[in-house]
């Protein structure tokens, strides 16, 4: 059985301010025991985050990293050693806002996948279609690229201690959630996929559900055999709503 993991993916929101109110407003989800919680604010908050989740059981994590394990003269980068050194224990990795407004590619999301184990983080890798490759019935052949990307020169056993997440990109920021069928669909691919190299991986692996989650549809999403989880963007920003995902998830 796999215990469900519950992220909040904070974007590039908050001041110090806010971020004090949301993690006030977080600490009774934090506390109870009803699903592996990991917070991704941005970086400038990371320092404040790890501070407050001291004494709970909730993990942190960065939303981005160097391609290079260790530190050096690369401006404006963060090294995986210093996301370590900072309390992170997570890298969220190949979030489609990267790979699409950022140009970000496969080849690079596989170095800063190395960089991150190396440095002794574990990665949650978001594969995902846009609306025009879901119309073109390309969705899964468009997933199964994107992990093969990882899978062919890594290897399976990089996902030992990964977890995936799969955000169809229509459905991020757009209130419409993909349908517990269509998400539960591409979750087993992804599970197949895996189980092609590695059954006990295939089996262990947590694959998390992204794309306009919310209190009102986190029950029936999680309750997919293959769904062990979600990746929250918008309705993480809201304490209550994002409690309420994090109890959802006991149910499942
Ligand atoms: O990383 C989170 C996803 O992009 C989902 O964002 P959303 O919940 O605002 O749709």
């Amino acid at each position: 059985m796999r215990r469900p993991l519950v992220a909040a993916n904070w974007k590039m929101h908050g001041t110090r301010e806010s971020v004090n109110a949301l993690l006030a407003g977080l600490f009774q989800p934090l506390s109870t025991d009803c699903a592996d919680i990991l917070l991704f604010p941005a970086y400038l908050h990371i320092g404040q985050v790890a501070k407050a989740l001291t004494g709970t059981t909730a993990a942190l994590g960065a939303q981005n990293c160097a391609e290079q394990a260790e530190e050096g003269a690369l401006t404006g980068e963060i090294a995986p050693c210093q996301l370590k050194d900072a309390g992170c224990h997570w890298v969220l990795l190949g979030h489609s806002e990267r790979r699409l407004q950022l140009g970000e590619t496969d080849a690079q999301i596989v170095r800063k996948f190395a960089a991150a184990q190396s440095a002794g983080l574990r990665p949650l890798l978001c594969v995902g279609e846009t609306q025009s490759q879901r119309e073109a019935g390309e969705t899964l052949k468009v997933v199964t690229q994107q992990l093969s990307a990882v899978i062919d020169v890594l290897g399976i056993d990089a996902f030992a201690q990964a977890a995936l997440a799969y955000e169809p990109v229509w459905a991020i920021g757009s209130g419409l959630s993909a349908s517990p069928e269509q998400a539960q669909e591409v979750h087993a691919a992804i599970r197949t996929q895996l189980a092609g190299y590695s059954a006990e991986i295939a089996k262990k692996v947590r694959i998390l559900y992204g794309g306009s989650v919310k209190a009102a549809n986190a029950a029936e999403l999680f309750a997919m055999q293959d769904i062990d989880g979600g990746l929250v963007g918008g309705a993480s920003l809201n304490a209550q709503e994002f409690g309420a995902i994090c109890r959802a998830a006991l149910g499942s």
